[in-house]
Order: structure tokens, then C-alpha cells, then sequence
């Protein structure tokens, strides 16, 4: 494939990607593509750099080396085609409007701040709400939801804007097995619908069972391929940066 071609098959193109914070290079040489209809595990220890790599995706940290190219634009440029579901606790909860409200707020982006929601904006809110089954729900406050009713607030936050590319930080840590199976069902549909899919976990066997590909990192791509061809036990064990670990293998099925 010539170089213009995988530009265009790929949604998400990284090439060669370094982040400095704190005056530490955190994040460097990083290699990734997902193509449109692609559910892509980010997978790494505490502190690998995953929830900093989608920041750099989003164009809220500047890479310092590398190429980050989203359907061929610039993070910044390609902000508004970008759903983002950040980890529960980063959202503000206690803040007072409804779920309505906080699913529009995804849209803010294309909207503006100083302008009303059209028809369009209140269609893709009414869509968003119904495949996240919170059509019910939406004029609850959404300080008074459970923690499984928050996850789907921020994803069809991240759906009103009808993305290209989802990214998804941690999306099942702390729901139960029916709410995990709620949203497994619709990452599928959507990607079946063509939209590209990036999620950090760290439940391992569910981005086993997901993800069409998995990329390991730690500060750096230490192996991407699909879930099959990632049975080498001394892979995972280099992306984790541990010399042993009966726990990690037994939870990926694989052993020493
Ligand atoms: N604002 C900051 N200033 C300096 N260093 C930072 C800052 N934010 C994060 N880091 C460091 O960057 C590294 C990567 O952090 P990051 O949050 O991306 O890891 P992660 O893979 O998402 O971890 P986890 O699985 O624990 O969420 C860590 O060593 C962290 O301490």
C-alpha cells in the first residue's frame, strides 16, 4: 500500500510519537494506526503513558517529536470528529443539569458556546441517548446516578458528536457484567457502522475477547497485532516491565 493509500484506510495514523511532561520523555517512537470499523486495545502497566497518548490524540498535550494524523488533519484541527470518554472520576458530577444537558455537552465543539442547539444538534443527542438505552433518564440530574448510568452519560456524550474516532479511557473499570455487555454490543455496532475504536483497559481477558488488535505500551509500542498472535508470554511480560508474573499469564490463558 503506497503511502497516501494507508493514509487514507487509516482514521488514526501515529508515527514516531514523543511526549514530554515534567521535563520526562514519558511517551517516545510511538507507532500506532486504526483504520475505520477497528476496535484497538491500548494496553500497559500503570503509568505506560496510554491516558497520555489519547490526550496527545485529542490535542490537549503537544507531541514534541512524531506525526499525529487523524483522517489526515491535525489533532486540533480534528477535534470535533474526536468522541472522548475519559475515565468517570475526571468528569464533574456535582455539576447541576441533567443527562440531556451533559449528552450536549459533547457537541459543544461544533456548536460554539455562544449558540443554542439546532434540530441536527438535538437529533444527535436523542440518538446518542437511545443507543446508550438513557432516553428514560434524560432529565435526571446526573449527580444522582449510579456509576454503571454515569459510563453510558459519557459515551453518548461522545456519540452526539457522531465521531469517526472513539476513544475511550477505561470504559468497564467498576460496572457490572450487564452494563459491560451493554456497551461490548454497541463498540460492535458502531464499528461495524465504520467508526474507529481505541480503548485503554486493564481487564485484559475482555480486550482479548473484543479488540481485533491489541497494541502493548509501555512508554513505547512494545508489540501490536491482533489478540491471536500476541501468545508469546515474554511479550507481555517486556510490555509490563515485570520478569515474572503467574497472575498476568493465567489471566491471559497463556503460560510459561
Ligand atoms: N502532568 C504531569 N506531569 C508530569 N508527569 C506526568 C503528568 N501526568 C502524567 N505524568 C506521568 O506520565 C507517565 C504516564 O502517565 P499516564 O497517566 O499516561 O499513564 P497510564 O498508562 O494512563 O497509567 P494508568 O494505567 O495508571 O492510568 C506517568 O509516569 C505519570 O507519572
Amino acid at each position: 500500500m503506497s503511502g497516501v493509500q494507508e493514509a487514507a484506510a487509516s482514521v488514526l495514523q501515529v508515527d514516531g510519537a514523543s511526549v514530554e511532561l515534567g521535563g520526562r520523555l514519558v511517551l517516545h517512537d510511538a507507532d500506532l494506526r486504526v483504520s475505520a470499523g477497528e476496535q484497538v486495545g491500548l494496553i500497559g502497566p500503570n503509568g505506560a503513558g496510554k491516558t497520555t497518548l489519547l490526550r496527545s490524540l485529542l490535542g490537549l498535550l503537544p507531541i514534541r517529536d512524531g506525526v499525529i494524523a487523524i483522517g489526515g488533519r491535525t489533532p486540533a484541527e480534528a477535534r470535533g470528529s474526536i468522541g472522548y470518554v475519559p475515565q468517570r472520576h475526571e468528569f464533574v458530577w456535582d455539576y447541576p443539569v441533567d443527562v440531556r444537558t451533559a449528552a450536549m455537552t459533547g457537541r459543544t465543539h461544533r456548536i460554539g458556546w455562544l449558540r443554542r442547539p439546532g434540530a441536527d444538534d438535538r437529533a444527535a443527542v436523542d440518538e446518542a441517548l437511545q443507543r446508550v438505552d438513557l432516553t428514560d433518564l434524560q432529565r435526571r440530574p446526573i449527580g444522582e446516578l449510579s456509576g454503571g448510568q454515569r459510563q453510558r452519560v459519557l459515551v453518548a456524550r461522545a456519540l452526539a458528536l457522531k465521531p469517526s474516532l472513539l476513544l475511550l479511557d477505561e470504559p468497564f473499570t467498576g460496572l457490572d457484567v450487564p452494563t459491560q455487555e451493554i456497551l461490548t454490543r454497541l463498540f460492535r455496532e458502531l464499528t461495524s457502522e465504520g467508526t474507529a475504536i481505541l480503548m485503554t483497559t486493564h481487564d485484559l481477558p475482555a480486550a482479548a475477547d473484543t479488540c481485533s488488535r491489541l497494541c502493548l505500551l509501555n512508554e513505547t509500542v512494545v508489540a501490536d497485532g491482533p489478540p491471536d498472535e500476541l501468545r508469546d508470554p515474554a511479550v507481555w511480560l517486556r510490555a509490563f516491565g515485570v520478569a515474572r508474573s503467574e497472575q498476568l499469564l493465567h489471566s491471559l490463558g497463556v503460560s510459561r
